[in-house]
C-alpha cells in the first residue's frame, strides 16, 4: 500500500480528536463504486455490453486530468442520461436483481466485513453515497451480509411497474460531479445526527469530496480518498484535497486501522 499523506501533523491532530470523540461523536459517509468495491463495472459488463461502450466514451473524461468538473459535468449527464435509458429499455425485471448479483464478479474491498461490522457493533451511522444503482448496491451488500440497520444508501434508485418491469429511476440524478446536490436534499439525515460532528468521508473521486456538504456541524472531518486510477497525473491535486491519499490499495486496511483507535 501507498499512502500519502501532505500534512501528517494535521492528519494526527484530526485522528486524535476523532478518537477522543469516540463511538457517540462519529459518523462515516462513503462513496461505493471503486471506494468500497474494487472495480466499478462488474454487473453491468456481464449483462449490457452497451453499457460498455457507454464506458469506454465516458469514463476517460470522467478521469481526464485536463477538464475541470465543470466542463465534465454535462458528459456525466449524458453518460448516466443513456445508461439509465437502456436500462429502462433493456426492461430489466426487479426479480431477476439477487440473482444478476450473485453471478456478478463484484468484489468488495479486502477488509469489508471487519470494516462494516466494527462499524454495526458500536451502531455507528453509514451513509453511503453512490452515484450508480441503488437497487444493484443494496443487492450487493445485502448478498455481503453487511447491510446493517446503520447503513443508509443514497444513490440512483430504480422505479418499477406492477410486473416488476423497470420503467424510469426515481427523484433527481446523482452523478459523481453533483454530489454537493444530492449531499443538500439529505439535510433531514444529518440532521438527526446533529451530535455526530466527527466524520470519516472515504471517496475515489474529486466529487466525493462534496457528499459530506449536507452535514451541519462538523467538527472534525477526516478524508481518506482512493486513487485508483492515473496516479501520476491526480496524486498532487488528491493530496491537495484529501487527507490521506491510498493509491492503488486494494484493501479498507488503513481505515479499519484508523476505526480499531477510535472504537
Ligand atoms: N452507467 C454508469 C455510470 C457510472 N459508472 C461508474 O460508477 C461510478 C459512480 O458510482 P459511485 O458509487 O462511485 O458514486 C463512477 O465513477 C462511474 O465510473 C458506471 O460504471 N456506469
Ligand atoms: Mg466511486
Amino acid at each position: 500500500i501507498t499512502v500519502h499523506i501532505s500534512d501528517p501533523e494535521r492528519v494526527e491532530q484530526i485522528i486524535c480528536s476523532l478518537i477522543k470523540g469516540g463511538a457517540s461523536k462519529l459518523q462515516i459517509i462513503t462513496d461505493f463504486d471503486m471506494t468500497l468495491s474494487k472495480f466499478a463495472i462488474y454487473i453491468l459488463k456481464m449483462l449490457f455490453f452497451q453499457l460498455l461502450q457507454l464506458k469506454e466514451t465516458y469514463y476517460p473524461i470522467e478521469i481526464d486530468p485536463h477538464l475541470t468538473m465543470e466542463e465534465k459535468y454535462p458528459f456525466m449527464v449524458e453518460w448516466y442520461f443513456k445508461s439509465h435509458t437502456l436500462l429502462v429499455e433493456q426492461r430489466l425485471q426487479k426479480d431477476k436483481l439477487p440473482e444478476v448479483v450473485r453471478e456478478s464478479d463484484v468484489c468488495l474491498r479486502e477488509g469489508y466485513e471487519q470494516f462494516f461490522d466494527r462499524l454495526h457493533q458500536h451502531s455507528i451511522p453509514v451513509f453511503i453515497f453512490s452515484a450508480g444503482l441503488g437497487d444493484v448496491l443494496e443487492e450487493i451488500i445485502r448478498q455481503a451480509g453487511i447491510y446493517h440497520t446503520s447503513v443508509k444508501i443514497v444513490s440512483n434508485f430504480m422505479d418499477f411497474d406492477d410486473n416488476g418491469v423497470l420503467k424510469g429511476f426515481k427523484g433527481e440524478l446523482i452523478h459523481v460531479y453533483n454530489k454537493h446536490d444530492g449531499a443538500l436534499r439529505n439535510t433531514e439525515y444529518f440532521k438527526q445526527l446533529k451530535d455526530n460532528g466527527n466524520v470519516i468521508l472515504l471517496g475515489d473521486s474529486l466529487g466525493d469530496l462534496n457528499m459530506a456538504d449536507g452535514v451541519p456541524n462538523v467538527e472534525n472531518i477526516l478524508k481518506i480518498g482512493f486513487l485508483n486510477d492515473k496516479v501520476e497525473e491526480w496524486l498532487e491535486k488528491y493530496m491537495d484535497s484529501y487527507d490521506i491519499v491510498l493509491v492503488r490499495d486494494e484493501t479498507l486496511e488503513v481505515p479499519n486501522s484508523i476505526l480499531q483507535k477510535i472504537l
